[in-house]
């Protein structure tokens, strides 16, 4: 396998702009000690407070904007033209959305965005707070594995960029599809961190050397007595 660098996103979910700016600002690098390389703002915060808080709380740091596109093909692709202001390093869209959906959001990346601004657009598989009992109540009786290298190879094909997945895919994507799609990882839990609702889990470090490109830390960071920290003590075990 290639050498690569795991970089690492935070989570900023929360409704409070106040609070997101200060996660922001606690888990940047300093002189001192390492942090994240990239901010999410997502769902929660963007309903909450709207684009305009999204770029004003991401700032100058790598904004991975994870709104999760899923309707027709038209639709997606109008909506990423509306985000073309919100200047993102990454977008993503839902791989079950189907080849149309997927191709026509990749059209709309490189009509709306110029050339050396392009997010990377990232195709969500099978989220990571699944497992094979819930991917059954959706009527797919693969395993979680089975239906991620499934949607992956789609999505790729269809000009997505990378994959949202678990550690737990990683490997299987990479026989499949090679190095060539960016691996982005939520479901991470450095030990002796609560699962809550995230199924498919694996550490930082573990999932670094599966693999990934990128990891997504949510609650580890942002619920832990000293963010900062949290973030710092990630950072530095990605770093080896
Ligand atoms: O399959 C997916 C896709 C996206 N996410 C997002 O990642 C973070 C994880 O937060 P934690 O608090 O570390 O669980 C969150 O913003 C999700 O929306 C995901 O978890 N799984």
């Amino acid at each position: 396998m290639t050498a690569r660098r795991t970089r690492l996103i935070v989570a900023l979910d929360t409704k409070d702009t106040d609070q997101a700016r200060a996660w922001r600002a606690q888990t940047a690098a300093s002189d001192v000690r390492p942090g994240a390389d990239a901010v999410k703002l997502g769902l929660e915060f963007t309903y909450a407070r709207g684009l305009d808080a999204v770029r004003d709380v991401a700032g100058d740091r790598p904004l991975f904007l994870d709104l999760k596109l899923h309707d027709i093909p038209n639709t997606v692709a109008s909506a990423i033209g509306s985000l073309a202001a919100m200047r993102p390093a990454m977008l993503t869209i839902h791989a079950a959305g189907g080849h149309a959906m997927i191709a026509a959001a990749r059209a709309a990346v490189d009509d709306a965005f110029p050339v050396d601004a392009r997010p990377i657009l990232l195709a969500v598989t099978v989220l990571t707070s699944m497992d094979a009992e819930a991917l059954r109540e959706t009527g797919v009786s693969d395993t979680p594995r089975g239906q991620v290298v499934r949607l992956g190879t789609l999505a790729m094909a269809a000009g997505a960029d990378g994959l949202v997945c678990s550690s737990h895919e990683i490997a299987p994507l990479r026989d499949r599809l090679g190095d060539r799609p960016v691996l982005v990882v939520p479901g991470i839990r450095p030990a002796g961190t609560a699962a809550g609702d995230q199924k498919r889990i694996m550490t930082p470090i573990e999932a670094s050397r599966a693999g990934a490109d990128w990891i997504v830390v949510g609650r580890p960071i942002t619920t832990a007595a000293d963010p900062a920290a949290a973030a710092a003590a990630i950072a530095a075990e990605l770093a080896g």
